[in-house]
């Protein structure tokens, strides 16, 4: 007869450590954007990597940090979300990249996330779709302050998050979000503060923009955010993004 196995020390899905994590938490969906911020940190230490997800620790100014990486797409990366807070994080900000909706928000702005539009592919399985996807407004407010302090361009507003990239024979209502002032689409951030509300959590997001979505999105072939514009703009916000983060009490 055998006893219960022991529990891993490690999460399934991320293979993170159960417990003990930072309780701040910058995520984003590029694993090779998570080591190039690890690079930034002080005494930086992979602490996972399985799949999309590759996770560090460190710290910046004294205070620790996860960053870890989600992949592309709502189901995926709410595997992270919840393995991450399992884990200890309570305070995540989502550290991306969207297309613009806007003419005037141009490429290597950043985008400050007040609220998302919930076309996520996921979150309707968690709550009903008349939840709203907000940030906690001390995101927002770090956020706006750290990119003023770095000079970066940024706007703040409303953004949707979709689960297809590129539309097929179903038309977007893109007219109407246009209309009602939605400023940018990626496809993970409704998620994220869906997922945060409901846990009683503090989540945000701040996105670079490398292109325009009303136009290059409808061919697929047009999106090219391998550009040193959005690189540089990657960067700088880096640093907008951390800092907004470890301000966060
Ligand atoms: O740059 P990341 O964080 O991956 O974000 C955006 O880029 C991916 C699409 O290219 C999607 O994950 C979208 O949300
Ligand atoms: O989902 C995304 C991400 C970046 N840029 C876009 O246009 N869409």
């Amino acid at each position: 007869m055998t006893g219960p196995t022991a529990q891993p020390s490690t999460l399934p899905i991320t293979k993170i450590p159960r417990t003990g994590l930072p309780g701040h938490a910058l995520v984003v969906g590029d694993p090779e954007r998570a080591t190039a911020i690890a690079g930034l940190l002080t005494d930086a230490a992979l602490i996972g990597e399985n799949r999309e997800y590759r996770s560090y620790q460190g710290r910046w100014h004294d205070t620790p940090v996860v960053v870890s990486s989600h992949g592309v797409g709502g189901p995926g990366a709410l595997c992270q979300f919840q393995e991450l807070a399992e884990a200890g994080v309570h305070t995540f900000l989502r550290f991306g990249t969207a297309g613009a909706l806007r003419a005037d928000i141009t490429d290597g702005d950043l985008v400050i996330a007040e609220a998302a539009v919930r076309d996520d592919g996921v979150t309707q399985q968690l709550v009903r779709p008349e939840y709203p996807a907000f940030a906690t407004p001390e995101t927002v407010l770090a956020l706006t302050a750290a990119a003023r302090a770095h000079e970066a361009r940024a706007h703040r507003g409303v953004v949707w998050t979709r689960a297809a990239f590129s539309p097929m024979v179903r038309e977007l209502p893109m007219n109407e979000y246009l209309v009602a002032g939605v400023i940018a689409i990626e496809m993970e951030l409704a998620t994220l503060l869906v997922f945060a509300a409901l846990k009683g959590l503090r989540a945000g997001g701040v996105l670079v923009i490398d292109g325009n979505a009303t136009v290059d999105n409808t061919d697929p072939t047009g999106y090219d955010p391998h550009r040193k514009v959005v690189f540089d703009a990657v960067a700088r916000g880096t640093a907008v993004a951390l800092d907004a983060l470890v301000a966060l009490p």
